[in-house]
């Protein structure tokens, strides 16, 4: 398979506080990968430079062979629009907007029109058991159903990765268990790689790779 992101030795460093050290990460098309590790070590601030939202102190990140650090503003978040795909703790939806107009927004946002991107929308939320609800308020939805439109919002433009920051910590054990069977089944489904970060070792279970983080380093890499 070939490889659709790659970290070469890359440090990150808020002022003098190096969060990230040497840090090197291959991702293949289609791949799920953990991170996990102990509060403080480093998981979230690597995740945002493989995903283009911190720019590396030293080091690079290549997404699709493209040098990120080489991307204008401008094109850098084009990519990050079009081809990638982010979920996190809250899923920080819209709540005055419905379940299908939350899940249709990276589609609204590259153009395509509202019947289409609809269209779209509503197929993955049928896929993760949201099709009745896709008329209701993000504001009247349970946690596990909001999770869900976040998964489905990540997902409905078909990225080449999404990068999931603990997505299901604030959800009790048994819909977070539902919730990311049912994303990374889509997921796979749709060849879309991974990069998830969480404590959970169950969750690490189901990675195709686990890397665990201490102390800014990646102490360990295994695949499963
Ligand atoms: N914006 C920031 N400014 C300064 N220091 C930061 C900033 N963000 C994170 N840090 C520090 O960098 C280190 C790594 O933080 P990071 O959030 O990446 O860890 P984490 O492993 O994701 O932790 P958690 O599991 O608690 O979310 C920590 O010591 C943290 O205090």
């Amino acid at each position: 398979m070939d490889v659709i992101l790659r970290a070469e030795s890359v440090d990150l460093s808020y002022g003098s506080h190096q969060a990230v050290s040497n840090a090197e990460f291959t991702l293949r098309r289609g791949e799920v990968a953990a991170i996990m590790g102990s509060s403080g070590s480093g998981k979230s601030s690597l995740l945002y430079c493989l995903a283009g939202v911190l720019p590396p102190t030293n080091g690079t990140v290549t997404f699709d062979g493209v040098d990120l650090s080489s991307l204008p503003d401008g094109e850098l978040s084009a990519l990050r629009r079009t081809r990638l795909g982010f979920v996190f703790q809250y899923g920080e939806l819209l709540p005055e907007l419905t379940v299908e107009e939350n899940a249709a927004l990276p589609l609204r946002i590259a153009g395509i029109s509202k019947k289409h991107a609809h269209a779209m929308a509503s197929q993955v939320l049928g896929r993760l058991g949201m099709g009745d609800l896709l008329r209701r308020r993000t504001s009247k939805l349970s946690g596990g159903q909001s999770q869900r439109v976040a998964v489905a919002r990540a997902l409905v433009h078909r990225p080449d990765v999404v990068f999931a920051d603990e997505p299901t910590g604030a959800l009790d054990s048994a819909n977070a268990s539902a919730v990311l069977e049912e994303f990374l089944q889509l997921a796979r489904r749709q060849k879309t790689a991974v990069v998830i970060v969480t404590h959970d070792v169950d969750v690490a279970s189901r990675a195709d790779t686990q890397y665990t983080m201490s102390d800014g380093f990646i102490a360990k890499r295994v695949a499963v």
